[in-house]
């Protein structure tokens, strides 16, 4: 307990206290920079994490450190990943509902790898049984099979995504991992054909080349040297020292076991992966006539094996486009030019529509098979390529920029609007903070008719010659005017001089950006020849079959052009965020040379302005630090004051100020709203959690069931939850006490009551005092890891093993879910007192309503072998035997409402009582 407070209050408050008095920029940044030097890589702004890639592993990733965080809250502890990854996860499980965790920053700031991190979190963490197993073993694994098709060597990350990634996570309602769902966005295919100098194509090619065995690569016709592949070395730079192709190939090729994939899947996969190293080294050459000829026909004979397509055909459709004119069709040969625009156009339509067919398959391995389909949630995780402002921006830098203007946009709307909304909203006196709002950017980008994603559009689809210089000056006619745009021809003389002909810049909210619109058209139109497309359609390899279909041939109607599909998806992807509670993740990049322990102040400074920070910082410090609906802050901390305590009947509103009152909180620390409560100060919060800390230990030294948390309604689901299971428990000795119950609960309610039974263990858990976590115990064999556990939780251990013992005799093999329950301890919430008269077996105290006026009365409700009993004081109210209960339903709210049925003819007087209902309605 001291260990734990004095942890907090050594870092995680100092955290906040840091942060809280640095209002100016050089401030902030000392700040960071101080705790950089120290290897502190993570901050808080507010419950936002600021992540500063630290470029070298540092001992803050362990399986240790991912315990230390497990079930914490997310201020007690030094800030984290792992905090902000468990926060999200506790919350979900406790409130059932979704969430994303957004992970943004630039190229190589680390947030692939921050995206990593809490998948293992979730893999080290969260409960698990044999047959999920499997299911966390892929969600890990899909990561690197990803990563290999995906990622590539770019001149700012050795380890770039090139392409957008949001993982859902699924957990069933013990918060168990149960599958998941992969989206992937627009992968730069243009980087197939083409690499700038200093990069590399993607990460497949090269491991294959290092680690694929010699017969793999015989019978794919390649040689183990990348020099040998035109599409390989246009960067000049096969060979990366921070990069293990051979050692990365391994783990790709074990991770395809994993995820399900056939033998033949991968034969046909890597039939494609060496066709396309194939293709880029065909050339061609001019005949008589000016036509386009194959120079050297082994190239081809090796595509046309592996991908299974006739040759002479595959011949053909490389050299001649097949034109449609009136009923017929006719063979245009191409020059040299047009032919090598097409070897390069197929082997970018190969290697996307293989990426995607790859994301579908994983997809289908992650697919939840095991988990109930009730009760499903889900833990976003977005991972997608960062800003990035290159020596000449493309098509590509203009859909990864653009995806960037976007979730800012999500960022702002969610937090720094939201924030400063809700005040407004909840009647609180605020004075605004300005901040940027990039949503100007993002409608020059895609407003309808008006933005230049539509000006893209029209000048690829309308008739005519249209061309990249078009594009641009229908540009400077349309935006021409506005303040985030420039060409040559608008700017002034100064910036004239930076910018081309054939460019025009975009000022962004991570900076300015110029874009050569050289390609844009093409890039944006994205066709491949008509016969080019019969030639893969027809293929025998059936990845490419599946990857292009013989109805696309029939559809006459000229497909969405990238730019549009590519803002429809992430029109899809904002939605999916915003039904989802957000998490924030702020990755920084300390240096360009990836060089570890290097704080290059111009460059964070950079960032630090660009990504809002220092607003963020000054919403926080001028708001509040904390806000919680009045009901759930009186949830957690009413045991701290006797008028809330256990109960409080009145209004949350009224409750939250008659507790605050008895704390003593200060009028200049909270204000309070019109459904929250708002705790300006970090500390004040600290101080009422440390009081709660204290009060818990305190209670959980006091008999367990009638001071603790008597508002735990999961106590008489537990208690239900064993009657659906026809069983009870007698003082540590097992009866089956419901045995004669004729009619077992139906299904729904056997998964509420389960659940309810395990969110009560976790409640258990979570309420222990921190002392009794104690690490210092050994680690056990996993055979014993159930006997750990009630030592961790200071349970009474032979006591509990002889239950277990006597429980595994009673039920093992013989009650449905018996197994899964043993690595939960049992709980000691028994009535000694009662035992005797009653000889009960189960005591939680209730609140009954009556039915006439549904007037609410504390009672304690004791189960005992053969009846249940409603207790006023130490007076039985009413009485009601098993053998005549009529049923049991629950409510599908989180209400814990519960009422017991009782036949109309079974009425009883019991006591002083008259007034038997026909059902109790208890909460
Ligand atoms: N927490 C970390 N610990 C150690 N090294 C890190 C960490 N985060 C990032 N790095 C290093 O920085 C490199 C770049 O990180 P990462 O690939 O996650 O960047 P990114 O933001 O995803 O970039 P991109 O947008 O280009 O994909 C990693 O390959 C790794 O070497």
């Amino acid at each position: 307990m001291e260990g734990a407070l004095i942890a907090r209050d050594k870092v995680g408050v100092q955290d906040f206290v840091l942060l809280d008095s640095h209002t100016s920029e050089a401030a902030f940044l000392n700040n960071l920079r101080k705790r950089y030097q120290e290897n502190l890589i993570y901050t808080y702004i507010g419950s936002l994490l600021v992540s500063v890639n630290p470029y070298q592993e540092l001992d803050i990733y362990t399986v240790t450190q991912m315990q230390l965080y497990r079930g914490v809250n997310f201020f007690e502890l030094p800030p984290h990943l792992y905090a902000i990854a468990d926060n999200a996860y506790r919350v979900m499980c406790n409130e059932y509902n979704n969430h994303f965790i957004l992970i943004s920053g630039e190229s190589g700031a680390g947030k692939t790898e921050a995206s990593k991190k809490i998948l293992q979190y979730y893999a080290v963490t969260c409960p698990t049984t044999e047959q999920l197993q499997t299911v966390r073993d892929r969600l890990l694994l899909s990561n690197p099979v990803l990563e290999a098709f995906g990622n590539a060597k770019t001149l700012r990350n050795d380890n770039s995504s090139r392409f957008g990634k949001y993982m859902d996570i699924q957990f069933d309602f013990k918060g168990a991992p149960v599958g998941g769902h992969i989206l992937s966005y627009l992968i730069e295919k243009s980087r197939v054909v083409h690499q700038n100098h200093g990069e590399r194509n993607f990460h497949i090619f090269y491991q294959l080349l290092e680690g694929g065995d010699k017969d793999l690569l015989c019978w794919l016709g390649l040689e183990r040297n990348p020099q040998k592949y035109t599409y390989l070395i246009q960067g000049r730079c096969a060979k990366v020292f921070s990069i293990n192709d051979k050692n990365d190939w391994k783990i790709v090729r074990k991770a395809f076991s994993i995820i399900d994939f056939t033998e033949k899947d991968i034969e046909h996969l890597f039939g494609i992966v060496a066709s396309v190293l194939h293709l880029g080294n065909i050339q061609f050459e001019e005949d008589s006539n000016g036509h386009a000829i194959i120079r050297d026909g082994t190239q081809i004979k090796w595509i046309s094996k592996l991908l299974g397509a006739h040759l002479s055909i595959l011949q053909e459709a490389l050299t001649h486009r097949k034109i449609e004119a009136r009923s017929e069709e006719v063979l245009s040969p191409l020059n040299v030019d047009l032919a090598f625009y097409a070897r390069d156009a197929v082997a970018k339509a190969i290697y996307g529509r293989t990426f995607t067919w790859l994301v579908n398959k994983i997809n289908g391995s992650l697919a939840n098979k095991v988990g109930f389909l009730s009760g499903k949630t889900v833990i976003g995780l977005l991972d997608i390529y960062g800003f990035e402002v290159l020596d000449t921006n493309s098509f590509e830098q203009f859909c990864i920029n653009y995806c960037n203007e976007k979730l800012q946009q999500l960022l702002i709307e969610m937090t720094l609007k939201a924030e400063q909304e809700e005040y407004e909203l909840e009647g609180i006196e605020w004075e605004p903070i300005p901040y940027f709002n990039n949503k100007i950017i993002c409608d020059l980008v895609e407003q309808k008719h008006k933005g230049i994603i539509s000006i893209l559009d029209e000048e690829c689809l309308r008739p005519g010659e249209a061309t990249d210089l078009s594009f641009l000056e229908k540009l400077e006619e349309k935006v021409g005017d506005h303040a985030h745009f420039v060409t040559r021809k608008l700017a002034d003389q100064k910036t004239r001089k930076s910018i081309d002909w054939v460019d025009f810049r975009l000022l962004h909210y991570a900076g300015e950006v110029t874009y050569c619109a050289v390609g844009f058209l093409e890039k944006n139109n994205d066709l491949l020849y008509r016969n080019l497309k019969e030639v893969l359609c027809n293929s025998k390899n059936s990845i490419m079959r599946d990857c292009f279909l013989l109805s696309e041939l029939d559809n006459r109607r000229r497909p969405e052009t990238v730019a549009t599909q590519f803002k429809n998806s992430l029109t899809s992807l904002i939605e999916i965020l915003m039904s989802k509670e957000p998490s924030y993740i702020r990755c920084i990049k300390p240096n360009e040379n990836k060089e570890p322990g290097k704080f290059d102040d111009f460059l964070i400074r950079h960032q630090v302005k660009y990504l809002g920070l220092m607003e963020h910082l000054r919403v926080r410090r001028a708001g509040f630090a904390y806000r919680r609906k009045y009901e759930l802050f009186l949830q957690r901390y009413k045991s701290l004051c006797p008028a809330t305590w256990p109960h409080w009947h009145g209004p949350a509103a009224e409750g939250v100020e008659r507790l605050i009152k008895h704390i003593g909180y200060k009028p200049e620390e909270y204000k309070l709203g019109r459904t929250k409560i708002f705790i300006r100060f970090p500390k004040t919060l600290f101080a009422t959690e440390d009081a709660f800390e204290y009060r818990k230990h305190l209670l959980s030294k006091a008999p367990v069931p009638l001071v603790w948390d008597r508002g735990a309604w999961g106590s008489l689901f537990l208690a239900l939850a064993w009657m659906g299971l026809e069983a009870t428990w007698d003082g540590g000795r097992f009866i089956n006490g419901f045995i004669n119950r004729k009619k077992p609960l139906c299904p729904e309610n056997r998964d509420f009551v389960r659940l309810s039974q395990y969110y009560y263990l976790m409640k258990l858990r979570d309420h222990l005092p921190k002392n009794v976590l104690d690490e210092s115990w050994l680690q056990p064999p996993s055979i014993l890891e159930e006997v750990r556990e009630f030592q961790c939780k200071g349970l009474s251990f032979s006591h509990q093993l002889q239950q277990k013992v006597v429980t595994s005799a009673v039920f093992s093999g013989k009650k449905e879910g018996y197994l899964e329950s043993l690595g939960q301890p049992f709980l000691e919430t028994r009535l000694s007192e009662f035992s005797k008269p009653l000889e009960a077996s189960y005591v939680t105290p209730v609140i009954k309503y009556d039915r006439n006026g549904f007037k609410a009365r504390e009672r304690l409700l004791v189960l005992t072998q053969s009846s249940a009993y409603v207790v006023e004081m130490a007076k039985i109210k009413q009485k009601i035997e098993y053998s005549t209960l009529k049923g049991i339903s629950t409510s599908n709210l989180s209400d814990g409402i519960v009422v017991i049925h009782v036949p109309e003819d079974n009425k009883q007087k019991v006591g002083n009582w008259d007034t038997a209902p026909v059902s109790w309605c208890l909460k």
